[in-house]
């Protein structure tokens, strides 16, 4: 693929990340070429928001290097850094609205916070973001008359409102019902491609994921432990892959917290 010539928009090399003296990431290699929608899965709290917030310049790692557009994130200066997250658009977990705003408002926000766009111009935007997320006839409603899905794909116009070169989505799909979560996963995906642009999604949702992804990066105890393209990750004999592929509820993810032997405890609790 010519893409893969390209210099990568986003470039991890040996990140290490901790939360004081708690190591949470332990030497991470991810790549991300224009264009690409790529996927990072893992069990809950392997380090997964923690590696989009490295990228999005929020944390800084520890060692290794985190590169975007060919900066380094480590060593930029506030104005900068600032400056190149302006061209991020980003969807937190659940990517909640501003619930006194209008639609037209929320999406209207980050144009407002960052631009001097005359008031015109900015409708105009406004407009065409709710148009591709197919809620143009939304614009004067208010958060709490949409439902679930709706208010997902208003985020999603939000994220994209200063047309970012990069998105992120943390758990884009948390909360839908099957019918909305295929069509945010469909979104994600066009919006994408309309902008040229380049998305990371972390996602527990694996079956819509390899319907729409280019590359999936799976995560766990601070490592990439597989990666591949979605054919590839259905195909692999990899225990790790093949746990989250087919939802299996124990594996290399355990079902159990490490602990002592029930034994021991109940022993323990009961005093014998
Ligand atoms: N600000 C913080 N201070 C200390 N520890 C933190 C902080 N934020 C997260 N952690 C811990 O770091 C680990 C990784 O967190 P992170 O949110 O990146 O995981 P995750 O993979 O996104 O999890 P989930 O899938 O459950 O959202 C977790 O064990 C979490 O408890």
């Amino acid at each position: 693929m010519a893409h893969r010539e390209e210099k990568a928009l986003v470039d991890l090399r040996q990140v290490h990340f901790a939360y004081g003296k708690r190591e949470i990431l332990s030497g991470i290699d991810l790549t991300v070429h224009r264009g690409q929608l790529v996927a990072i899965m893992g069990g809950s709290g392997c380090g997964k928001t923690t590696l989009l917030r490295l990228i999005g310049g929020q944390l800084k790692a520890s060692a290794g290097s985190v590169t975007v557009d060919g900066q380094d994130m480590g060593q930029l200066g506030t104005e900068a850094l600032y400056a190149l997250r302006r061209r991020m658009g980003m969807l937190f977990q659940f990517g909640a609205l501003f619930t006194d705003m209008s639609v037209f408002e929320n999406v209207a926000f980050p144009l407002r916070e960052h631009t001097d766009l005359p008031e015109s111009m900015l409708r105009d935007l406004v407009l065409m973001k709710l148009q591709a997320v197919g809620l143009l006839g939304g614009h004067a409603l208010m958060p709490s008359e949409l439902s679930g899905g709706m208010a997902r794909r208003v985020a999603l116009a939000r994220a994209i409102a200063l047309d970012p070169m990069l998105i992120m989505y943390d758990e884009p799909f948390a909360g839908l019902d099957p019918i909305s979560l295929g069509v945010v996963g469909q979104l994600i995906r066009r919006l994408n491609d309309a902008l040229g642009a380049a998305s990371i999604m972390v996602t527990h949702d694996v079956v819509e994921s390899l319907s729409i992804v280019d590359y999936v990066y799976f995560v766990s105890d601070g490592r990439i432990v597989a990666k591949g393209t979605p054919d590839e990750i259905r195909e692999s004999k990899d225990e790790f892959v093949h746990q989250f592929v087919h939802a299996e509820p124990d594996g290399p993810v355990p079902f159990h917290m490490k602990a002592a032997p029930i034994g021991e405890l109940l022993m323990g609790e009961g005093g014998q």
